[in-house]
C-alpha cells in the first residue's frame, strides 16, 4: 500500500511535471492543450491543423452568459516562410508614438495601412497569404463573407523597450489574426487571453514561428514577457471594404442591439474617440448604462484596443 507521505509526493510530483519550474515561479498557465475541438484544415494549396478552444465569458457581466472562441492554426506555413519575414521586419525602423492601448512608445510597424501596402516588398511577400489563406480561413469561420485586411502591423517586443502590451479588445478589428515569428523558447511569456475580468482565466499561447492565432473582438487579451525578445505580425480584419474605406466599426451596431456587452463596452470607446463619425460622450454613456457595470471600466479609464 502506498503510504500518504509518498502519495502525497507523488501527487506533487504529478502537478510539478505538468508545469515547468519557471511556469510556476511567474504563474503563467497555457491554453489547455487537452481541451481544444481539432479538425485538419485544407484551404487552397494550404494544410494543416485548426485547433479552437471555446471561452467562457460569462463573468464579465454577472447572470449574462457570454462565450467567445479562439484558434491556434498550425502546419499551414513553411517555418523557413516565417524566418524569411522575421528577417525582413527586423531590418524595418519602428515607431516610437503613442500606443493606443498604454501611451508608451508603440514600437511598432506597419506595412499595410487603410487597406494599403506601405511596404511593397513585404507586400509582395504577405499578399499570397493574405488571399489564399488568411481571408478566405476567416470568412468561413466567422461567416463574413465581406471580412477584409484593414491593417497590418509588426509589433516588436525587445528587453530594453517593451516587456508588456496591457489586457484589451481589438476595438477597431471584426477578427484579428497573430503570426508567430519567434521561436518560443526565446522568450518567456508572451501573447495571452483573458475572457473574463479575473487574471486566474488568463491563458497563455503557445506560437511556433508560423503559427496562426485567431480571435474575435470580443476577446480581451495582452502582451506579458518576462525575458527575451519577441516579434509578432497581426492582421486587423475589419467586416467589409466600406468600413475598410471609412475606418469604421458597423458589426457593433447589431451585437449591441442583441444586448452583447462587449460590443457595448467596444462600440461606447468608438464613441468616446469619435471613430462612429464625431465624439458622442452621451452615445458612449448610453452604451455604458445599458450594460451596468461594464461602465464602471469606463470611468475607470481602461484604455481601449
Ligand atoms: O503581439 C501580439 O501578439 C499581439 C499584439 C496585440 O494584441 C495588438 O497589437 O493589438
Ligand atoms: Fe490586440
Amino acid at each position: 500500500m502506498v503510504s500518504p507521505r509518498l502519495y502525497e509526493l507523488g501527487t506533487l510530483s504529478v502537478l510539478v511535471a505538468s508545469r515547468s519550474a519557471w511556469e510556476l515561479s511567474h504563474g503563467i498557465t497555457y491554453l489547455d492543450p487537452s481541451s481544444p475541438v481539432s479538425r485538419n484544415l485544407q484551404i487552397g494549396g494550404y494544410q494543416g491543423l485548426e485547433e479552437r478552444w471555446l471561452l467562457e465569458k460569462s463573468l464579465r457581466i454577472p447572470n449574462l452568459p457570454g462565450s467567445s472562441s479562439c484558434m491556434r492554426l498550425s502546419k499551414l506555413l513553411a517555418p523557413s516562410f516565417a524566418q524569411q519575414l522575421l528577417a525582413q521586419v527586423q531590418s524595418q525602423s519602428y515607431a516610437v508614438d503613442n500606443d493606443s492601448v498604454d501611451g508608451l512608445p508603440s514600437f511598432e510597424y506597419y506595412p499595410m495601412i487603410n487597406g494599403t501596402w506601405s511596404d511593397e516588398e513585404l507586400g509582395k511577400l504577405l499578399q499570397p497569404m493574405v488571399q489564399e489563406l488568411i481571408l478566405p480561413y476567416v470568412r468561413s469561420r466567422y461567416s463574413c463573407e465581406e471580412c477584409t485586411v484593414a491593417e497590418i502591423l509588426v509589433r516588436r517586443y525587445l528587453s530594453e523597450e517593451r516587456r508588456t502590451h496591457n489586457l484589451h479588445f481589438d476595438g477597431h478589428a471584426y477578427a484579428t489574426v497573430v503570426l508567430g515569428l519567434t521561436p518560443p523558447d526565446e522568450y518567456e511569456g508572451g501573447l495571452y487571453i483573458q475572457p473574463t475580468p479575473h487574471s486566474n482565466s488568463r491563458r497563455f499561447v503557445q506560437l511556433e514561428p508560423g503559427d496562426l492565432f485567431v480571435h474575435s473582438f470580443d476577446l480581451q487579451h495582452g502582451v506579458r514577457l518576462w525575458s527575451g525578445s519577441r516579434y509578432s505580425l497581426i492582421f486587423w480584419i475589419k467586416s467589409s471594404p466600406a468600413a475598410v474605406a471609412t475606418g469604421t466599426t458597423p458589426w457593433y451596431h447589431r451585437s449591441a442591439a442583441e444586448g452583447d456587452p462587449d460590443a457595448m463596452y467596444n462600440l461606447a470607446g468608438q464613441f468616446l474617440q469619435g471613430i462612429e463619425g464625431e465624439v458622442d460622450v452621451m452615445e458612449a454613456l448610453m452604451c455604458g448604462c445599458k450594460i451596468g457595470k461594464v461602465s464602471f471600466c469606463i470611468m475607470e479609464g481602461q484604455s481601449f484596443g
